[in-house]
């Protein structure tokens, strides 16, 4: 097999930057035998640790070194780099340039700008943030395609669970006709805790201590990447063109443990559950909002940082893929699954 070299840009370096540096470090070893590809890390940027560039590839242990100890990153670089993001991308040593910023429910953006950057200037584009395709997937997927570079999104959803790559490779000759879904971990896991009994700021607390929070949690609590998450299910899948302030959305802010024990009494459990259909005049539908879940549903028992969805479709009938427990690790992978997936050509 010929050796092939990847050279990656990350675009943020916050937790589910610092958890993919830790997976190459462990995978990268693996995947030059399996697949002949050397993927070196050659660019890093953030909003307030500097940023670093090296065409030969970075040293990430002390990346995170330097980043754990709150320190910069612009002493590993081999030439100064760019303090301005887009500057940044269009000029940086990389085949792939790695959208994982924060994500802004209301515009999308910078992440928006970001990936269009990438794609002009003839990179791939592998992303974990939401908002590019909540509000422009159909402008981007073209732009790739008119570049005949990739654009992958397979963490923007379920973290690492392969749900994109399921759809584009396995149900070939296959409409998905809706969805019925558990999409936040954190609000998943908050609901659980609080049935536990924990109050409801310490299962924040403990959310943000796992690393699965939004920089801003109230993005999640009020349902705001929940909708996202259903923006970009329906337009990548259901050829809709939603975006998230036209997702029906409730979030978990009013729930309190009287309301989860009332369910229990009635033998139910609350879930903040996502919806998308197809009415009957062609346009989708989606809705974010909590439900009383009745304990014969399987969403009943999805716990924890835990999702599930269910997929309708005109040929496999349903279709159910549960996720146990991600963290930061499992977006990580579902971003090296992308970069490899590039690597091999999987991707139109
Ligand atoms: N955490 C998770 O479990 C999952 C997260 N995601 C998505 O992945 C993305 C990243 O999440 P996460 O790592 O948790 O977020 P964090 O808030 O931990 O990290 C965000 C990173 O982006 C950097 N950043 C922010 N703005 C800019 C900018 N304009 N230019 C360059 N860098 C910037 C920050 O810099 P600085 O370090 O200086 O603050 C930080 O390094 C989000 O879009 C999120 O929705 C998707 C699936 C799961
Ligand atoms: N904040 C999000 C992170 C992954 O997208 C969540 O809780 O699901």
């Amino acid at each position: 097999m010929t050796r092939s070299l990847q050279r990656v840009a990350l675009i943020g370096f916050g937790a589910v930057g610092r958890a993919f540096a830790r997976l190459l470090l462990r995978k990268r070893e693996e995947i030059l035998q399996r697949y002949a590809l050397d993927l070196r890390v050659t660019g890093i940027i953030t909003a307030r640790r500097g940023a670093a560039w090296d065409p030969e590839g970075l040293d990430l242990t002390a990346a995170l070194e330097a980043v754990e100890r709150g320190g910069d990153l612009s002493a590993l670089s081999r030439s100064p780099a760019p303090r301005e993001t887009l500057a940044f991308i269009e000029r940086c040593p990389a085949d792939v340039v790695v959208e994982i910023t924060v994500l802004d429910p209301r515009t999308g953006q910078p992440a928006t700008d970001h990936v269009r950057a990438a794609l002009r200037s003839g990179r791939h584009v592998v992303t974990a943030n939401k908002g590019p395709l909540a509000f422009a997937y159909r402008e981007l997927r073209d732009l790739a395609r008119s570049r005949g570079r990739a654009f992958l999104y397979e963490s923007t959803v379920m973290d690492g669970a392969p749900l994109f790559s399921l759809v584009r490779e396995g149900l070939p000759a296959t409409h998905i006709l809706g969805f019925r879904a558990i999409l936040n971990s954190t609000t998943n896991f908050i609901l659980t805790r609080m049935e536990e009994g924990i109050p409801f700021e310490e299962a924040v607390r403990q959310a943000q201590a796992i690393g699965i929070a939004e920089a801003d949690p109230s993005n999640d609590i009020d349902g705001w990447d929940a909708a996202v998450k259903t923006c970009v299910l329906a337009n990548v899948w259901m050829e809709a063109d939603l975006r998230p302030d036209a997702v029906e959305r409730t979030g978990i802010r009013g729930i309190g443990p009287e309301d989860l024990a009332a369910a229990r009494r009635e033998g139910r459990r609350i879930r903040l559950v996502c919806t998308a259909e197809r009415s009957a005049d062609g346009t989708v539908r989606a809705r974010v909002a909590p439900e009383a879940v009745p304990l014969e549903d399987l969403l009943a028992h999805v716990r924890g940082t835990s999702s599930v969805i269910t997929l309708r479709t005109d040929t496999l009938k349903q279709l159910t893929l549960i996720e146990h427990e991600p963290e930061p690790a499992q977006t990580a992978f579902g971003i090296l699954a992308d970069l490899i997936n590039v690597a091999r050509g999987h991707w139109g």
